[in-house]
């Protein structure tokens, strides 16, 4: 085994060499810091007075509470050793600092170690955090390692932290301490922290009592002037209007009769009489945690008061029903693509969707797909009542299309055919749509058990005041689909479908490059907007392998704010001209015409991360 200080020794001279040389100097040092090395030169980082942003951090978030107990717990095992134990958010930002050695720490003072700066790589060079951020794995970085000077006196080992729901690294865990007291054993012990952080977040994440608070005040901000009351477990909330519309022992009865719905599989909603002879409309939302449904978030309604000549909702003459002529219609068995392409994944929330989607499409519970749009809802209800009901046929219609007045029996077809009508976008259906969805669900809901429906809805609509809201009280079951960005895991596997189904039969690659860039960016507008940048990509390589810049250039960008479209211009310039310099600051400056101070500005700005 080599002796730890010759090597350190090496890697000294080669840190020299390649300073005064470049490339080749690095040789013998690790790929993975050579390669840090040289992002961290073509960033421009300044090897003897590196500087670095401070900016306000919450140290109150999730992922703080979440890390404490582990930062303690690392403090208390590893009090004879003289450490500091540091957190960042996802931002390579410090949000916490524990010393275990005040010496060391008062020398981490000095490197602007500490809460609210920034060591992502691109500012400090080589360091256990910044560089865990690019490689996204752990790794250590050991005093000449570092490529700066100011940091050559430290050892660091750091971990990123994995949010197992969402895949996404919230943060990285630090342990730095001084080179010459350094031991492989933090880098284990790094690795391990970090995972039960990651633990210790799905467990906040899987409280369903968070779920349920969540979901209360969500609706109650939503529902002011309607009673909204939330169950579940020991959960029992009620906002104002409920207290003030119900007394105790009404408020009793409505629970008594949300936890019936709990625990009814296909239905969240029912009427319910009270003994004054009011009757009472319960709309619930289903929270599942896991596969169990953890309880209901209930909205209320008071009918009027039951007079001798009411009649029970269910006995009421529904109107005719309308729902879209033919042409709007389209039968979505024929959008099908190669079967079990959508709904395989590994990202659990994505699991997740799929298994509650398939266990309502089996039970044909009338279910609510939300997600952002563009996520993939409409191609997942399909893919999956194909596999669920082979036999089976799907309807789609388009909600804004949904004005005039038309058969249901002609886009329902035959009498015992098991049919699935799917109502896309609901939130952009107007009031006369509306009204009609409304009926034809009403209408489905009465025809024989083998016809019934689900809607997909973009869920940053549920906090608007839109007309669709008359609509979510057919809906028994909701499932959320999750964006892309936090799919990191199936990115490869939905990239390859997506190029099988734009170029087909053309075997069209992707570089670990431009599957880098893809991972790296936030896809706003999700599945449809990757198709787009794949299309764009294919236009300009048709054949081969794809590489980073054949991708659009706002796809190295990270998007803070919409951007004017002279900005955006200017931003695709910029990102045109790292491109055609590999990324080299100083290069791109001068062809650019712009002082490198000027071109830091904009990169921050624009958030590029060429
Ligand atoms: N796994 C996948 N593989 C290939 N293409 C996919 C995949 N998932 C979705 N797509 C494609 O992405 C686009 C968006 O998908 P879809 O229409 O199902 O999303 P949506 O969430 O219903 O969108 P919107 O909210 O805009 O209606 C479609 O072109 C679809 O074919």
């Amino acid at each position: 085994m080599p002796n730890p200080e010759s090597r350190l020794l090496r890697v000294a001279a080669a840190r020299a060499d390649f300073l005064a040389g470049g490339r080749e100097g690095a040789a013998g040092v690790p790929d993975l810091v050579a390669a840090s090395w040289e992002r961290s030169q073509s960033a421009g980082v300044d090897v003897t007075q590196p500087s670095t942003d401070y900016d306000d951090v919450d140290p109150a978030s999730l992922l703080v509470r979440c890390a404490l107990p582990v930062l303690h717990r690392i403090e208390v095992d590893a009090a004879d050793v003289p450490l500091v134990i540091a957190l960042t958010d996802q931002r390579a930002r410090i949000v916490q600092r524990i010393d275990s050695s005040a010496a060391v720490g008062r020398l981490l003072d000095r490197v602007d170690f500490a809460p609210g700066y920034n060591y992502a790589e691109s500012s400090m060079g080589t360091n256990g955090v910044g560089t865990v951020f690019e490689a996204g794995r752990a790794l250590a970085v050991v005093g000449p390692e570092h490529f700066t000077d100011n940091l050559q006196p430290f050892a660091c080992a750091g971990a990123p932290i994995i949010d197992p729901v969402t895949g996404r690294v919230e943060g990285v865990l630090d342990i730095t301490c001084l080179a010459q007291t350094w031991t492989p054993i933090m880098h284990a012990l790094v690795k391990s922290a970090a995972a039960d952080i990651g633990r210790n977040l799905l467990m906040d994440r899987s409280q369903a009592q968070q779920a349920i608070f969540e979901t209360f005040v969500r609706t109650a901000a939503r529902s002011a002037q309607q009673a909204v009351f939330a169950f579940g477990g020991n959960v029992f909330m009620a906002n104002p209007r409920a207290q003030e519309l119900f007394d105790a022992d009404e408020q009793r009865i409505l629970r008594d009769h949300s936890a019936f719905l709990v625990a009814h599989r296909s239905r969240a909603s029912d009427d319910v009489a009270l003994p004054d002879g009011r009757r009472v409309h319960l709309r619930g939302t289903r929270i599942v945690a896991d596969t169990e449904v953890a309880g209901l978030v209930v909205v209320a309604e008071v009918a009027t008061r039951r007079s001798p000549h009411a009649t029970d909702f269910a006995e009421r003459v529904l109107p005719q029903v309308a729902v879209a002529t033919p042409q709007t219609s389209e039968l979505a068995g024929g959008l099908s693509r190669p079967h079990g392409t959508i709904a395989t994944g590994q990202c659990p929330a994505w699991q997740r969707a799929c298994a509650e989607l398939r266990e309502q499409l089996t039970d044909r519970v009338p279910t609510l797909v939300l997600g952002e749009s563009g996520s993939g809802k409409f191609s997942l209800v399909v893919e999956m009542f194909q596999d669920v009901h082979p036999t089976g046929r799907a309807v789609s219609v388009d909600a804004d299309e949904l004005g005039g007045q038309a058969s249901l029996d002609s886009l329902l077809g035959g009498d015992e055919e098991l049919t699935l009508l799917i109502a896309r976008n609901i939130d952009q259906a107007g009031t006369a749509a509306v009204e009609n969805i409304g009926q034809a669900f009403t209408a489905v809901r009465e025809r024989a058990d083998h016809v019934w429906f689900v809607a997909t809805l973009s869920d940053s609509a549920l906090d608007s005041d839109l007309p669709f809201h008359a609509l979510l009280r057919h809906f028994d079951a909701a499932v959320t689909v999750p964006p892309l960005r936090t799919r990191t895991a199936d990115l490869p596997h939905i990239v390859a479908s997506v190029l099988r189904e734009i170029a087909p039969d053309r075997g069209v690659r992707i570089s670990p490059d431009a599957q880098r860039v893809v991972a790296r960016y936030t896809w706003p507008r999700n599945v449809a907007q990757l198709r787009d940048a794949l299309a764009h990509a294919l236009r300009l390589r048709p054949v081969g392998e794809l590489q980073a810049h054949d991708l659009p250039a706002y796809c190295q960008t990270t998007a803070r704010r919409t951007l004017t479209p002279l900005e955006t211009a200017e931003r695709d310039t910029i990102v045109e001209a790292l491109r055609a310099h590999d990324g080299n600051r100083v290069a791109a400056s001068q062809h650019l015409g712009m002082s490198r101070s000027s071109l830091y500005r904009k990169l921050e700005a624009f958030g590029i991360n060429v």
